[in-house]
């Protein structure tokens, strides 16, 4: 099956190889197995014979995966199947251990599985699936509608946040897709399209009318808590700049989401949220409780604070406490308070289940942005050069100050060129994650090559984020992919408002469509990602302001972890220590 769409002349030699394997095979059984039947252990060149073979085997076995990968790569026919990526031994599939051992290095190095240019096919023990990465490929999968992401979202769910399997199954039945008007010959019901109502919600809170009171409350919030921190004017140690993202932005940024009552009553959720996201990849692979139970303590601490706080909300909400924008003291905000009548229409969804959905949501809405967050003030504060540029720009951007009191006009921060290189170079260096889709109602086109349907389809935003053909910039490649560099992301251009040489410095995007990817893309685009970009650059705003950073941390420490590898942002591997103390604002 696997070869029934390649060229004429490649089947040719192929059919002949396998005869040559057949032929192989024979030689064996009548070599090897009447050994067996002999008198085995008095035959000390057994073991050869076995190693010789499988060796053999395997080398045949490459060789065949190859020609017909290399076959397939050549040949100009439309609508053909993508390749079984090469591997050596044919029971074992084609995903290597080094990709368990360390994935990243993996994906970095693996020619034939993330560095193909074409679509490729992977077999493992579950079964067969897709790999497609190059930005071409990538932004034709942009392209396509009618493609689930469900798989990804329903195992995390399931395994990392514990929902039931009676809400799961309403997961599993609804073939009615994410568009308002449901596929032809979907029966689901109205109340149980799970894709498409949680896909809504989403667009509203996030880009429609719920983003502007949202995001008003976490400026307000995070302003007074960043200036309110005990650092005086003396150096003051802290034991790791991560502390302040774990604790005082997430508490910031889950306030702003769900009102004040869940971490009001709950006041060790940010430590729990984060000691779950540390192990999120073993919750995902569903590591025996036992080996990591402090992992499983910790998520159930969250699903069960996550219950509380909605079982307080229903007992207490006042319909006169909504505002003119929506939003509530009791269920935060709107998003919240209407999700929970569209979960509990839904068929098999309790108080449980909605616990898991929740706080499913408030992991996406804070892992990746919070670490992300992390590292560019950290980066901001290695370099005193670039330090220097960004307390320019920063300082540009204050509207107002007293000693207790700083405003920044948002818009202007968000436009800085520098700021924002320092953003999108953050993320295309931190951010290493798989997405997943399935076509679910016909196969999928992409360009010359066909996926059958019914079929995952996996890319990583890692390799298009690490191409040297794509990043490696400046004389002799000077800044190769693997280094901090915002320069990759600015460009000088004439400036229009002056008669003068002078150029000015601008940020861009361009050409870098389908390889610099964190957001993912298509119709399962993030929608919070306008939120992160405002939660990253406020964050680094505040804090050069109002504070000198000094970095005491190792570079060892400062590496990135591959533990989540696949899962989004990467933190560090160690903590990070610094020197702290307030500074006059304004200064550079
Ligand atoms: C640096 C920060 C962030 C990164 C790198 C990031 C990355 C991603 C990625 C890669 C996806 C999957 C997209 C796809 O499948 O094509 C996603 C989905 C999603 N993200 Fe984010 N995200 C970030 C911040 C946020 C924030 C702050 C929120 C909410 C406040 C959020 C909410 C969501 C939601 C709800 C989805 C699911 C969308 C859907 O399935 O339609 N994300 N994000």
């Amino acid at each position: 099956m696997l070869y029934s769409s390649m060229s004429y002349s490649f089947s040719q030699n192929f059919s002949s190889l396998t005869e040559n394997v057949s032929l192989f095979k024979d030689h064996l059984v009548h070599t090897v197995l009447p050994l067996e039947a002999c008198d085995v252990p008095h035959n000390e060149y057994f073991p050869l014979y076995v190693a010789a073979a499988t060796l053999v085997t395997s080398l045949i076995h490459y060789g065949l995966t190859v020609l017909s990968f290399s076959a397939s790569g050549n040949s100009q026919t439309t609508g053909k199947r993508p390749p079984l990526v090469p591997h050596w031994i044919p029971f074992l599939g084609s995903i290597p251990l080094d990709f368990w051992w360390n994935p990243r290095k993996f994906v970095l190095s693996s020619r034939y599985v993330f560095w193909s240019p074409h679509p490729i096919k992977v077999r493992l023990a579950f079964g067969d699936f897709y790999i497609l990465q190059g930005a071409k490929n990538i932004l034709a999968l942009f392209k396509q509608h009618a493609l689930s992401a469900f798989v990804l979202h329903g195992s995390l769910l399931r395994y990392v946040f514990r929902l039931p399997e009676a809400a799961a199954g309403v997961y599993s039945k609804d073939d009615s897709g994410e568009h308002p008007k449901p596929h032809a010959d979907s029966k689901v019901e109205p109340r149980n399209r799970v894709d498409f109502l949680t896909r809504s919600s989403f667009q509203r809170f996030l880009t429609g009318p719920g983003f502007a009171p949202f995001s008003k409350r976490f400026v307000r919030s995070v302003t007074h808590r960043f200036q309110s921190l005990d650092v005086g004017n003396d150096w003051t140690q802290w034991n790791n700049l991560a502390d302040l993202f774990h604790h005082d932005l997430t508490s910031c940024a889950i306030d702003a989401m769900c009102g004040p009552k869940l971490l009001e009553r709950h006041p060790n959720f940010t430590k729990d949220f984060w000691v779950m996201d540390h192990n999120v990849m073993a919750l995902f692979t569903c590591t025996a409780r036992f080996l990591v139970p402090s992992a499983y303590r910790a998520r159930d601490r969250c699903l069960a604070a996550v219950k509380d706080w909605h079982c307080w909300a229903r007992e207490n909400f006042d319909p006169a406490s909504i505002g003119s924008d929506g939003d509530d003291p009791f269920w935060g905000t709107k998003f919240f308070r209407e999700r929970q009548d569209m979960f509990y229409s839904m068929d098999g969804f309790n108080a449980d289940a909605v616990a898991s959905q929740e706080l499913a949501f408030i992991w996406g809405g804070n892992t990746n942005a919070i670490i992300s967050a992390f590292w560019c003030t950290l980066e901001a504060f290695r370099d005193p050069d670039l330090l220097r540029d960004v307390r320019v720009e920063v300082n540009s951007c204050i509207k107002s100050h007293t000693t207790d009191d700083l405003t920044f006009d948002i818009d202007c921060l968000l436009r800085q060129p520098i700021l924002q290189a320092i953003y999108a170079e953050t993320l295309r260096l931190r951010v290493n994650g798989f997405l997943v889709r399935c076509p679910l109602k016909s196969d999928l086109k992409i360009h010359d090559y066909t996926i059958p349907k019914n079929h995952f389809v996996l890319t990583s935003s890692t390799p298009g984020h690490m191409d040297p053909e794509i990043w490696s910039t400046g004389t002799n490649a000077a800044h190769p992919p693997e280094k901090f560099w915002p320069g990759r992301f600015l460009k000088q251009s004439p400036n229009p408002c002056s008669t003068a040489t002078h150029s000015i410095t601008q940020f861009s995007l361009y050409g870098t469509e389908g390889s610099w990817m964190p957001y993912g893309g298509g119709t399962h685009t993030c929608p919070g990602k306008n939120f992160a970009k405002l939660e990253i650059l406020l964050s680094m705003a505040l804090m050069v302001t109002l504070y000198d950073v000094e970095i005491l941390a190792s570079e060892a420490d400062m590496e990135m972890s591959t533990r989540n590898f696949g899962f989004g942002t990467l933190s560090p591997k160690g903590k990070i220590p610094v020197r702290v103390r307030r500074r006059r604002i304004g200064g550079l």
